[in-house]
């Protein structure tokens, strides 16, 4: 019978988790891929009595991850982190991704930028040949938030804020907006990025550009590790 998304999603975080080696300060990424992961890297930690310090990118998965016995620590308290194991919503075949499905991203990318290696877990759908069909989600401050909205509406860049279930605006962990761009597919993921980056009060951008060099994809046969061929 073939496994469904979350089945699949499964078997690229176990996978994963066995990159986790003892001694190792771990990124821990955000969203249901991660959910898996923390789950069996805590069975690690009590079943092997593995030694690690994890750090999380929200406090969803810290909380989860301390209540399953992994010691924690903030991104400030770590010299470093060895290795970061996060989820993506699409990586495309030059291993370059979208991230920030979850409102995570800012934390996601502060934590992966400060991390020896990253390798992201996802389930085989997420593989596309252009990104930009899932919509790339930014972070915006608050103060003149709609002044960066028309700016990017101006650039035909298709921005919508990002509402709950209850048609309020989302709020990052550091209470600032979400906008995501409906863009359909992003040609040049690079010039994209610096120009976002560019647009004061646009905090962060969804794109993960250079960062991964592994990918732990969930297909039906399997998990399937994939390594970029990059310098
Ligand atoms: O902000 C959220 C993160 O970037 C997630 O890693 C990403 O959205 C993938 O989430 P999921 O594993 O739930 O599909």
């Amino acid at each position: 019978m073939a496994m469904d998304q979350n089945e699949l999603k499964k078997t690229a975080a176990i996978k994963a988790a066995e990159f986790v080696e003892d001694g190792m300060i771990v990124g821990l990424g955000t969203g249901s891929t991660v959910t898996f992961l923390v789950e069996a890297i805590a069975k690690r930690v009590q079943e092997e009595g593995l030694h690690i310090t994890g750090v999380a990118t929200s406090k969803r998965t810290g909380k989860q991850a301390k209540s399953l016995g992994i010691p924690m620590k903030t991104i400030d308290e770590v010299p470093h982190v060895d290795l970061t194991i996060d989820g993506a919503d699409e990586v495309d075949k030059n291993f370059q991704g979208i991230k920030g499905g979850g409102a995570a991203h800012a934390f996601e990318k502060v934590v992966a930028t400060s991390s020896t290696k990253n390798i992201w877990i996802v389930d085989e759908t997420k593989l596309v040949d252009t990104l930009g069909k899932f919509p790339l989600p930014l972070e915006v401050i608050p103060y003149g938030s709609t002044k960066v909205f028309d700016r990017l509406q101006n650039e035909g860049l298709n921005p919508k804020f990002r509402l709950n279930d209850d048609g309020e605006r989302v709020k990052t962990h550091s209470d600032n907006y979400v906008i995501d761009l409906y863009m359909g597919h992003i040609d040049h993921p690079h010039l994209l990025a610096n120009w976002l980056i560019s647009q004061v009060g646009l905090l962060e951008h969804g794109l993960f550009l250079d960062i991964v060099n592994t990918v732990v994809v969930g297909t039906q046969d399997g998990p399937k590790i994939l390594e970029a061929k990059r310098a």
